[in-house]
């Protein structure tokens, strides 16, 4: 018998979906690699899309009131044109770049207007994404149509949020895709908070450059923003470089491993750290399960101080 992969929308059946389409429009696709393009999408509602604080937790649920609003983490349906099912692709600016009220809004000016940022793998098996990866000229400016879903989601569900001091991301390749979101969230919300980022990617390109790998240029500059003398040291970034490169390009200090787990160790630091602390864990399949088994077998770390995106 032949089984076919699970559409996205078959895998992701049981998690929390809005009811409503917005409607958007195509504005911008900036390439990152031969493999990710980011696509930016201009909200056309009038409302705009805002983040949601009347149910932030537990669970992420989301009720008639909450339409149009989105968490850090969550994703999108795409409906893009001539193409019945959606795609379902991860949503990885902040909430706050939807929002109206924070941008200074000039019709002219894309950059000016809110939008929506996700990142699409090139993937010519998946129609939504094979459309998505048509030549710009094609398809920028067309409308799609939108869904927000998931509970992959800042703040995390059933923790009391003034107890959290730390945060944890650990991110394989596109993995990274929520986790970028979140971070860009908190930065700007609670740029206080200490956060540790653990990043391993596969690259192989000759003489791979830093814009090369997905979200590194942002991700370092969320964390050296500074915000304050007491953040001052407080966030770090380690970078695992795998794959076929020849170690050439301009990433400074990075391990050319996988995460292992040393390097969870330091992560997870001290007793009195790590009960304050919560774990954003998304990767492949055996990386996500296996660093998920190994933190909630620690001591002093509750399953809810742990979440994990899984897309299989
Ligand atoms: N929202 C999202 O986009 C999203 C959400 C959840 C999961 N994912 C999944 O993330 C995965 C990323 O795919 P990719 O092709 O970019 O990743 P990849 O195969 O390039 O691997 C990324 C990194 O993880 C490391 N790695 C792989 N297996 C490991 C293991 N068992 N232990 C430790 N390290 C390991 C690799 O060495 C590499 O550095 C996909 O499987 C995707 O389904 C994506």
């Amino acid at each position: 018998m032949v089984s076919y992969p699970l559409s996205h929308e078959e895998r992701t059946a049981f998690e929390p979906r809005e009811k409503g389409l917005h409607s958007v429009t195509l504005a911008k696709i900036t390439y990152v690699n031969d493999r990710i393009k980011t696509y930016r999408l201009i909200i056309k509602d009038k409302s705009g899309v805002q983040v949601c604080s009347s149910k932030p937790s537990p669970p992420p649920t989301i009720c008639a009131d909450c339409v149009g609003k989105f968490l850090p983490g969550q994703w999108l349906d795409v409906h893009v044109p001539g193409i019945k099912k959606a795609g379902g692709f991860t949503i990885t600016s902040s909430p706050r770049n939807a929002s109206p009220v924070a941008a200074n809004i000039r019709a002219e000016d894309v950059e000016s207007q809110p939008f929506i940022e996700l990142a699409v793998q090139k993937s010519p098996d998946n129609p939504p994404a094979a459309w998505l990866w048509r030549p710009e000229e094609d398809i920028v400016g067309k409308d799609l149509t939108v869904r927000v879903g998931g509970s992959f989601v800042w703040p995390p569900p059933g923790v009391d949020a003034s107890t959290i001091k730390r945060v944890v991301f650990i991110a394989g390749g596109v993995g990274i895709n929520p986790l970028i979101s979140i971070l860009s969230y908190i930065r700007q919300e609670q740029p206080l908070l200490d956060v540790r980022f653990l990043y391993s990617t596969k690259i192989s390109s000759k003489g791979a450059q830093q814009g090369e790998v997905l979200f590194l240029p942002r991700i370092l500059n969320l964390l050296s923003t500074p915000s304050g003398a007491e953040r001052q040291g407080k966030s770090r970034l380690e970078l695992f470089l795998t794959g076929t490169w020849d170690g050439i390009g301009d990433f400074g200090s990075v391990l050319t491993q996988r995460i292992d787990e040393a390097a969870l160790s330091r992560a997870i630091d001290s007793q009195e750290k790590r009960q304050s602390s919560i774990f954003y864990v998304c990767g492949p399949r055996d990386m996500t399960d296996s660093i998920v088994e190994h933190l909630r077998g620690q001591d002093n770390i509750a399953p809810e101080q742990v979440l994990c995106e899984k897309w299989w």
